[in-house]
């Protein structure tokens, strides 16, 4: 069989290689905090609707590859290129994100862009309401009128299944399952293109993260999100990423499509974990 027979046969198949133009394009990308702390050399082209999901060993630079991927990580070298804008303000040309102004980069994080962390609570804040978290990213990017705010969170915090009557309370007060929904509803009101996601599911409970997981799949397709989530979690890969980049000790190890990856992994590494998942 013909290797696109093959990638066709996939069920996570690539459609979006069919993209003319990546979203994010990253080159030779380098952060090292000291001698194998961080991640070297890092290259790949994200389009825009796919998922790309970042597995790998423990403190093998995973989150320092997406906090530098969405700008807040200063990298050492290589670039992060993106496509700025949408509909007829898109920018046709991929910019270099440390070339932007800082506040275009800090624009680009409360608009177009979203980052769920493992603890919801850091990407909240904890002395507004549930509904202000959500307005508060509405008023980012523009919206002005207290009633459609409102109605939009009343919408959102359904969506994610929030009861409405919990909009006032803080999310100090919600449980941990709770939190994340509502940081989730907080970075998808603004209907962002791109959203970097650090162990959404680590921490919660096996059901609720099931619930979670069903939650993301939905949003991911029905939004067209470009997605980089990064998970020790080979399951949570399997179910929403397309594709896989395997890291160990600073290194991108293995990179393709997910049910290759999983299924014919061929660096010893990516063998030694996807064994491991299956013993246990
Ligand atoms: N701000 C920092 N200053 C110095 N070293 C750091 C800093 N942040 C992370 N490190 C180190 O860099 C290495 C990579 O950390 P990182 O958090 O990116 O790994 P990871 O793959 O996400 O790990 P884990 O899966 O355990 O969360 C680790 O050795 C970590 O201790």
């Amino acid at each position: 069989m013909s290797t696109s027979a093959l990638v066709n046969q996939n069920k996570h198949s690539n459609e979006y290689a069919d993209s003319e133009q990546p979203l994010l394009s990253v080159r030779n990308l380098t952060k090292l905090y000291a001698p194998g702390k961080g991640f070297t050399n890092v290259s790949f082209d994200l389009f825009p609707g796919e998922v790309l999901g970042i597995v790998g060993e423990s403190g093998s630079g995973k989150s320092t590859l997406l906090k530098s991927l969405s700008g807040r990580q200063t990298p050492d070298s290589g670039d992060v290129l993106y496509i700025r804008g949408r509909g007829e303000d898109q920018i046709t040309q991929l910019e270099d994100l440390y070339e932007m102004a800082e506040s275009q980069r800090r624009q680009l994080l409360r608009t177009e862009w979203g980052v769920v962390h493992q603890h919801p609570m850091d990407g909240l804040r904890g002395r507004v309401s549930a509904g202000g978290n959500i307005g508060e990213r509405l008023m980012a990017v523009g919206k002005r009128h207290y009633d459609d705010i409102r109605e939009e969170s009343t919408k959102w915090l359904t969506d994610v299944e929030i009861p409405q009557d919990r909009i006032d309370d803080m999310p100090t007060t919600f449980s941990g399952g709770m939190q994340q929904r509502l940081q989730i509803a907080r970075n998808l009101v603004t209907h962002p293109k791109l959203i970097f996601m650090d162990e959404p599911t680590g921490g919660l409970d096996v059901s609720v993260q099931a619930k979670l997981l069903d939650l993301l799949r939905r949003l991911v397709t029905e939004l067209e999100l470009a997605v980089v989530i990064v998970t020790h979690d080979l399951a949570v890969a399997r179910l929403l990423a397309h594709r896989l980049m395997v890291m160990r000790r600073s290194e991108v190890v293995e990179t393709g499509l997910t049910d290759q990856v999983l299924d014919d992994p061929q660096h010893p590494y990516t063998q030694l974990l996807v064994s491991s998942v299956l013993q246990n």
